[in-house]
């Protein structure tokens, strides 16, 4: 049966990697999709700039939308605090099948909960079935032309809270100028963007980082 490249980005993350070790996770990664496979992690540069604003907003409830092969999952997942919630949405079966064996690679399969479906179905599902309150953190990574109906749909289930982090991956390249004008003019986010790279590419690329005004 042919495999896939995220099938390749996996088995070389179990023959190279450290398990239990989420640094090894994420350098073996990088090291595979910049020397061997482009793949769409969010990369070690922008990575470093996730890490940051995530430290700094100190989440004790995480929502990523696009989990892919679970690279940024483990770069968020490895720096929350003890008993903090982490939820992740992949529509892709085969994408979430490998971020599941990543995540449990790299020791962290207990900090993280992988939802399998489409972000407009789960995000009206967080509060009652997957019972959070408020999401302190969202790391916004999937199609380009979902950034902004989802933020309406998490504003509109009550899920964002003053002071709530909107972090937004790919807002040059390959661009979501829709989201971008609505978190910059709509009057209840504070805005900052971070100019970088596209991962393992030099195209210039930036993340957002939309705050709720609440
Ligand atoms: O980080 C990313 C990069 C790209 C992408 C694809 C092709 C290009 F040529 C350039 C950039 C697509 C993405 N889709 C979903 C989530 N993240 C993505
Ligand atoms: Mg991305």
């Amino acid at each position: 049966m042919s495999e896939t490249k995220e099938q390749r980005v996996l088995q070389f993350v179990l023959q190279n990697a450290i398990r239990g070790d989420p640094k090894s996770v994420i350098d073996n990664i990088d090291k595979y999709c910049s020397q061997r496979e482009w793949a769409m992690n969010v990369g070690d540069q922008k990575g470093l700039i996730l890490d940051n604003v995530l430290k700094e907003s100190n989440p004790n409830t995480v929502l990523e939308l696009g989990t892919y092969c679970g690279y940024s999952t483990v770069r968020i997942a490895r720096l929350l605090k003890p008993g903090a919630r982490f939820l992740t949405v992949e529509f892709n079966p085969a994408f979430a099948a490998v971020a599941k064996q990543i995540i449990e690679f790299a020791g962290l399969k207990d900090k993280v909960q992988v939802i399998e479906g489409n972000t407009q179905d789960i995000i009206p599902q967080l509060k009652k079935k997957y019972e959070v309150d408020k999401l302190d953190f969202v790391f916004v990574d999937h199609w380009k032309d979902k950034y902004l109906p989802d933020t309406q749909l998490l504003e509109k289930c009550g899920l964002l809270a003053k002071g709530s982090v909107v972090l937004a991956d790919n807002v040059i390249t390959p661009g979501a100028p829709e989201f971008l004008k609505y978190v910059r003019t709509c009057g209840r986010y504070d805005c900052t963007n971070y100019p970088s790279f596209l991962e393992y590419m030099d195209e210039r690329d930036a993340l957002e980082k939309a705050v709720f005004r609440g």
